[in-house]
């Protein structure tokens, strides 16, 4: 007698077997000015994550690299420009209904004002001082591996 078997006997990976949440890759910005402050903007009150802060950052367009998508969404949300350094972390989240990768890259301040183009705010902090904003959940993850690193990356005499 064949042994038949039905349904979820199949070479699948589990992640593709099991159902998954909406998936979003995100590009983020760890922004530096010359005096070594980091940028966040607190997102507006009635959107996902409404109030909280974060380091400004969206969803990767279709054939963008992770560099173009950091630079576009920052001019984009706050009017300025940056340069895309290295990367610092990328992380896996799941929320409750959807899931993210952050891929969070050290950016340089090059030019104009933060205006807040697409968020209720906009603060330049220390890392001392992030302790007093609330972010989503996922960003312990950034500022433990910020808290890793020593200091700002990017070497003075570039300024
Ligand atoms: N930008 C950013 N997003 C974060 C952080 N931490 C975190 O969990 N997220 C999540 C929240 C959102 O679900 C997602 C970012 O999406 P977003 O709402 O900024 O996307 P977007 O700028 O393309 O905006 P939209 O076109 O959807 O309005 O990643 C963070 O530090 N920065
Ligand atoms: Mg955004």
């Amino acid at each position: 007698m064949p042994l038949i078997l039905l349904g979820v006997g199949s070479d699948l990976p589990m992640s593709e077997m099991s159902p998954s949440l909406p998936h979003k890759t995100i590009g983020v910005g760890v922004i530096w000015n010359d005096q070594k402050q980091i940028l966040i903007d607190r997102r507006r009150a009635e959107g996902l994550m409404g109030g909280l802060w974060e380091f400004p950052g969206g969803k990767i367009e279709a054939g963008e690299t992770i560099e173009d998508c950091i630079k576009r969404e920052i001019k984009e949300e706050l009017a300025i420009d940056i340069e895309v350094g290295d990367c610092l972390i990328t992380i896996e989240h799941d929320y409750s209904h959807f899931s993210v990768r952050l891929i969070v890259h050290h950016c340089r301040h090059l030019a104009g004002v933060p205006q807040t183009v697409e968020c209720e705010e906009i603060r330049w902090v220390t890392l001392d001082e992030i302790d007093g904003f609330s972010f989503p959940e996922a960003n312990s993850q950034i500022i433990a591996a910020l808290r890793q690193i020593s200091g700002c990356p990017f070497i003075p005499t570039k300024w």
